[in-house]
């Protein structure tokens, strides 16, 4: 974990203001959660059986926070709790909850979030991007049926990028589906335990296609049959599963079990794609991306930013998940509630702007929306008494009205010149003592 300041810091705030105002301008409300959550909104029931997160259930920071009844005298209750991993447990939690609340509630409900997330990453495995906390930007739509509503999602994600400066065709969203893997499971008749072994291997093997460490593929491709052979699945299937995981295009090998399940899939995709497309962005199919977490259910998508001299691979991903609100609904009673949502990797985000020198520090330290700190664009120069201050508060009064930032100088009088310096603050004006109003 880090901390930060000054101009890293203020390019994290620039990326996530910039994503905040293109959401807001589609219509989204931001939703603020807390940083720890109940463990029993993570148990195997809620999200499913593969390890949480990213295959291995030691990832996350669990905590057993004490609960006095009435004073630190009283035995404490204990509740397991967990730092959070991700988002979108969370905002379903919460909605869930709303929703028992006021059951007439309207849908779909269009949220967006900006949350600091906690994974205990093997240390050696730890990067610049790669950290026990980073942040979240998300979106969810909840209550919105399939189609439309996995466009909007694909498609806020490229306005997204777009606004941050990253050209139309530089980012590219690689989509597939969950629900053809699971039916392929269940016709090759693979347990549970193998499923997710087959589906960890998928998801490592769209990263590869994708340009992600290619060189892992054969090791791979070998763990997968192994996984398969180990599973007794019949040659067809395993047939299938390989080409799957060996294609480029692996639509045709689908396509070519005529399986009415896997058809009905591929053409929601295709459709998908289509209107997609329609849009100007740039998608590829592909059936290995599936995602780690398991509450998904049906379109699933992993974000890059690749262009000709440059490459990112998942910059952020999402899909649908169509029945984890109702594991929130207390008394229970609600199966389904479509959604869909994704989530960017915001230390990912600037990492990659910042090669593409799309955070030059003009734009950092001056942007137009909002990013004020300590960026000011003049110095009052104000001595130590208070009535100097009140004067310095007037005159940077209407600067700061037109939303030009005014920093008021705080410190020994003789030093004014070399702060304005070290500060880089262009103007400097000194402020003359006035009486306080009455
Ligand atoms: N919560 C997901 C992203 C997502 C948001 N909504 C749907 N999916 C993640 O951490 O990868």
């Amino acid at each position: 974990m880090v901390d930060l300041f000054g101009r890293e810091l203020r390019k994290r705030q620039l990326v996530v203001a910039v994503l905040a105002k293109v959401v807001r301008l589609h219509g989204y409300e931001q939703v603020e959660v807390p940083l720890v959550e109940r463990a029993t909104s993570f148990s195997e029931e809620v999200v499913g059986r593969s390890p949480w997160p990213e295959w291995d259930s030691r990832g996350c920071f669990h905590l057993r926070a004490p609960d006095y009844p009435s004073s630190y005298e009283d035995a404490p209750d204990h509740t397991d709790v967990l730092l959070v991993p991700e988002g979108t447990i969370s905002v379903t939690r919460w909605i869930g909850c709303r929703l028992a609340e006021s059951p007439d509630m309207i849908f779909p409900v269009k949220l967006f979030y900006d949350m600091p997330c906690f994974r205990n990453e093997v240390v050696a495995e730890l990067t610049g991007t790669k950290r026990r906390q980073f942040t979240q930007f998300g979106l969810e739509i909840l209550g919105a049926e399939p189609g439309n509503s996995d466009v909007e999602a694909v498609y806020l994600i490229t306005r997204c990028l777009e606004e941050l400066g990253v050209a139309a065709g530089g980012t590219r969203v690689r989509v597939g589906d969950v629900g053809v893997f699971n039916r392929l499971v269940e016709l090759s008749g693979l347990g549970p335990d193998a499923a997710i072994q087959v589906k960890e291997v998928l998801d490592a093997m769209a990263e590869c296609k994708a340009g992600k460490a290619p060189e892992r593929a054969s090791g791979l491709l070998g763990r997968l049959a192994g996984v398969l052979d180990a599973g007794g699945v019949s040659r067809l299937p395993h047939d299938v599963w390989m080409g799957l995981a060996h294609a480029g295009d692996s639509v045709s090998f689908l396509r070519a079990l005529h399986d009415s399940v896997i058809d009905e899939r591929l053409d929601d995709l295709a459709r998908l794609v289509h209107v997609l497309e329609a849009l100007g962005v740039r998608v590829e199919t592909d059936l290995c991306v599936v995602r780690s977490h398991e509450y998904y259910t049906g379109i699933v998508f992993e974000i890059d930013v690749v262009t000709e001299e440059y490459s990112h691979v998942e910059v952020g991903g999402g899909g649908r998940y169509d029945k984890l609100v109702g594991h929130f609904v207390p008394d229970g009673g609600v199966d389904r509630i479509p959604a869909t949502g994704f989530a960017f990797g915001v230390e990912r985000l600037v990492e990659l702007l910042d090669h593409l020198d799309l955070l030059p520090a003009h734009r950092v330290l001056r942007s137009s929306i909002g990013l004020s700190e300590s960026s000011a664009e003049k110095l009052v120069a104000s001595g130590p008494g208070a009535q100097e201050y009140l004067s310095a508060v007037r005159i940077a009064a209407a600067d700061r009205a037109a939303g030009h930032p005014v920093d008021i100088y705080l410190g020994v009088p003789d030093q004014v010149e070399r702060y304005a310096e070290s500060r880089k603050i262009p103007q400097t004006v000194s402020c003359e003592p006035q009486r306080a109003d009455r």
